[in-house]
């Protein structure tokens, strides 16, 4: 629960533009007379848990709280509502696809029926959940020692904090882990996993600047094992997806890893910043062909009106999402949970 709280405090500007656009949307197209719904009227089943008795309530009027029904502005949900709706998630980097199908699944079950803000966002966050509850799972732990989890993405995009966030927790649960650092290239990369292996009091095993990151892989493969770890956790330069010189490289870490252990890496967790929207989907593309990713985590939620983004990549890709951040600290990052990002999202307490 705490970290929804965080979640939903931090994605502030995902969820304020599209709860500002949800509010124009049910109130510029408002019905002329917003009479008092009869306690009878169908409403759309609530999305998930009771809402937390310090959730703002929806504006209800005397005669509202009286019959149990509200008078809140109410829009008939037609043609013309489900073309703007579908242009808001859009704006919220959802994709056309994903946006057209969300929209057409709400229009299903309450075409020609008066909507409130409320109902709108209920119904919208319920769809969201539905499209993420199938990825959403943690990073699956095996018995294989040393499991190898090999992460990848583009400059920047947060490996390095996200491995350091998740080998702090995976040592705070007991695991043995080792980190490699991959990054040979940068020596400011190198100091930087460091820092975080202090934090996460785990060791980080270098290799000299410049030297070819795929025997850093291999060595580190076997210290590891030797070392009796649960987990190494190899860290990789930021690639562009369009460099293919640098996912060649990339690819030739993976061969060089499987030569130790056909199996691994076990995991290749793709690091994604959400602050870069739809250019995430063409990095899935790539990375998936290059690096045969089997796990997402998203980055920067915090802060971003592009988180929509998540939905789309659930909906195109069906990768796990096995965490998201929303912050610099070791404990912003957490297990992606689907009903708490679409509320999160769509600005639902
Ligand atoms: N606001 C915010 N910042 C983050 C998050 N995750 C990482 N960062 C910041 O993003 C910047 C880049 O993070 P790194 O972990 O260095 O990214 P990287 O992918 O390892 O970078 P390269 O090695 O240069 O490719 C740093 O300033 C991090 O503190 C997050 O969830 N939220």
């Amino acid at each position: 629960m705490a970290f929804f709280r965080k979640l939903r405090d931090r994605m502030f500007k995902s969820s304020s533009k599209l709860d500002q656009g949800l509010e124009a949307l049910i109130e510029d197209g408002a019905d002329e007379t917003p009479e008092v719904a009869p306690a009878a009227q169908p409403v759309p089943e609530p999305v998930a848990q009771p809402a937390p008795a310090a959730a703002p309530a929806p504006k209800v009027g005397i005669l509202g709280r009286l019959t149990g029904a509200d008078n809140s502005p109410r829009r008939t949900l037609d043609d013309d509502m489900l073309e703007e709706l579908e242009d808001l998630l859009v704006a919220s980097d959802m994709g056309v696809e994903t946006a057209q199908r969300v929209a057409a699944n709400i229009a299903q079950s309450h075409l020609g029926q008066r909507v409130s803000q409320t109902q709108i966002k209920e119904l919208l966050a319920r769809e969201i959940t539905r499209i993420m509850e199938g990825v959403a799972r943690p990073l699956p732990i095996y018995p294989k020692k040393p499991q190898v989890v090999l992460v990848v993405g583009v400059n920047g995009s947060g490996k390095t904090t996200t491995i350091g966030k998740l080998a702090s927790q995976f040592k705070a649960a007991g695991k043995n882990v080792v980190i490699a650092a991959g990054d040979t290239f940068r020596a400011a990369a190198v100091e930087q996993l460091q820092v975080w292996g202090q934090r996460a009091n785990v060791p980080v095993l270098t290799a000299p600047e410049g030297s070819d990151p795929a025997s850093l892989a291999f060595e580190a493969m076997t210290k590891a094992e030797a070392e009796g770890a649960d987990l190494l956790m190899i860290d990789t330069a930021g690639r562009l997806q369009n460099r293919s010189d640098l996912m060649e490289e990339l690819a030739k870490i993976v061969r060089v890893i499987r030569k130790k252990d056909p199996d691994a890496p076990h995991n290749t967790l793709l690091v994604l910043d959400a602050t870069t929207g739809q250019n995430a989907v063409t990095q899935v593309e790539i990375f998936k062909q290059i690096a045969d990713v089997s796990g997402l985590v998203m980055t920067k939620l915090d802060g971003t009106a592009r988180g929509g983004v998540l939905v789309a990549l659930a909906d195109k890709f069906g990768l796990p999402i096995h965490a998201i951040g929303v912050g610099e600290q070791i404990d912003d990052l957490d297990a992606f949970d689907p009903e708490d990002f679409a509320k999160a999202l769509v600005g639902l307490e």
